[in-house]
């Protein structure tokens, strides 16, 4: 798509530098994650405005997040809307930004309605939803790396067009990030389990734990830590987030319930639980750890090692001394007294590494 198409209803182009290789990003919504996305733009080599509260919008200039302020009806015009204010505003915003020839997409974190109101409105959207965050929220805290390797989902449906979907999948990319396609309503089924069911629990775990006596939590060690991090969230973010996948949470809690009233029933059976626990065990080894894209060029080489102090810096040391770039890195398995760790290299440097890794005394495998 070039720039000045024609595309504009009712917007300019933020600013016209004469250099058609520019391109605009415009971020409505410029806090935590819509400032994460303006960071990242903006080193990849957008120019990034910004639609907020004019507080916000300062301080988002101050962070390096946007270039400037601008206006719901100026980001008409740009490139590519990224819509990152809170998910109960995003289907009002939709509305509000149509009608528009710009591409539109979102981070919103529930999928469904968002994209039946984009296509509503005839706009050319891609649903998008990047699986990183934090429990903090606004833009001082955003971060230009927090996209890294993480998985984005970005939806597609019999109406997402293939050249739109390309433009924003290459964006994400550009954010450090791997997309990921996937339908809608899978997605917030998904989400249901693996983010809104997991935010519930530790909000019922924390309260659970604090009803027993105000000093309770004092005495938690890091199993109740682990299981809980995320009680610390966002509270307005939450209860948004909850409301809007409301329907397929409601699958996912009854599963949950389900799943809890069994095991409460097995309690004194011991196999029973051993078995429960080793099905969990092999669940968990399933998780894995962020996302590396494969491509021709990458392998990624697996070695089995100790879980004891120094066995990662070895490793790496050894790579590093003999010129041998890392990409990038994760543990599989990494409650179990033994554990996989990955290392993602060049294609041609596996088969050095894993001589090197070798001759030192440790396994590894080149994985394709
Ligand atoms: N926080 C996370 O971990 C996370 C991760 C992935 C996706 N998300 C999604 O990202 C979105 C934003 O979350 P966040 O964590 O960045 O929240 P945030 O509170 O840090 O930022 C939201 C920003 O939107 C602004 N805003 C509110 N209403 C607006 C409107 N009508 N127009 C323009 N701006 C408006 C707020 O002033 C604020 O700066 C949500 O949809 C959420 O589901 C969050
Ligand atoms: O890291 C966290 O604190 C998060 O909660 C991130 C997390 C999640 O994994 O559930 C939360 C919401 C987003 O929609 C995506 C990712």
């Amino acid at each position: 798509m070039e720039p000045g198409d024609g595309r504009q209803q009712g917007g300019e182009r933020p600013r016209d530098r004469g250099d058609l290789l520019t391109r605009a990003l415009g971020i409505v919504g410029v806090g935590l994650v819509g400032g994460s996305v303006g960071l990242a733009a903006r080193g990849a080599g957008w120019e990034v405005v910004g639609v907020d509260r004019p507080e916000v919008l300062e301080r988002a200039v101050d962070l390096g997040a946007i270039d400037r302020p601008s206006t719901l009806k100026e980001v008409r015009g740009t490139d590519l809307v990224v819509l990152a204010a809170p998910i109960s505003k995003v289907t009002a915003l939709i509305s509000d930004l149509a009608p528009t020839d710009a591409l539109v997409t979102d981070v919103a974190s529930a999928k469904n309605a968002i994209v039946r109101e984009a296509e509503a409105n005839s706009l050319r959207f891609v649903g998008g939803h990047p699986m990183a965050g934090s429990q903090l929220a606004g833009v001082a805290n955003a971060k230009p790396d927090l996209f890294h390797g993480a998985r984005y989902f970005l939806t597609t449906t019999q109406n997402t067009d293939p050249n739109d979907y390309r433009e924003v999948s290459n964006f994400v990319r550009e954010l450090g990030a791997v997309p990921t396609a996937v339908d809608p309503e899978k997605h917030d089924l998904l989400m249901a389990a693996l983010s809104h069911l997991p935010h519930l629990m530790a909000a019922a775990l924390l309260k659970v734990a604090s009803d027993i006596s105000p000093e309770a939590l004092s005495f938690a060690g890091p199993s109740f830590r682990d299981l809980t991090r995320v009680g610390a969230s966002n509270p307005g973010l939450w209860s948004d987030i909850l409301a809007e996948n409301a329907p397929a949470l409601g699958e996912a809690l009854a599963h949950f319930a389900g799943a809890m009233a069994q095991l409460g029933s097995e309690i004194q059976d011991r196999k029973a639980i051993e078995n429960r626990f080793l099905a969990a065990r092999e669940a968990y080894d399933a998780l894995g750890g962020i996302l590396v894209e494969k491509s021709g060029e990458n392998a990624d080489v697996a070695i089995p090692v100790e879980n004891r102090p120094g066995v990662f810096a070895e490793v790496t040391t050894l790579m590093g001394s003999n010129g041998i770039n890392i990409h990038d890195l994760y543990v599989r398995h990494s409650n179990t007294e033994r554990a996989a760790l990955v290392l993602t290299l060049d294609a041609k440097a596996a088969p050095a590494a894993r001589a090197l890794l070798r001759e030192a005394g440790f396994g590894a495998e080149i994985q394709s």
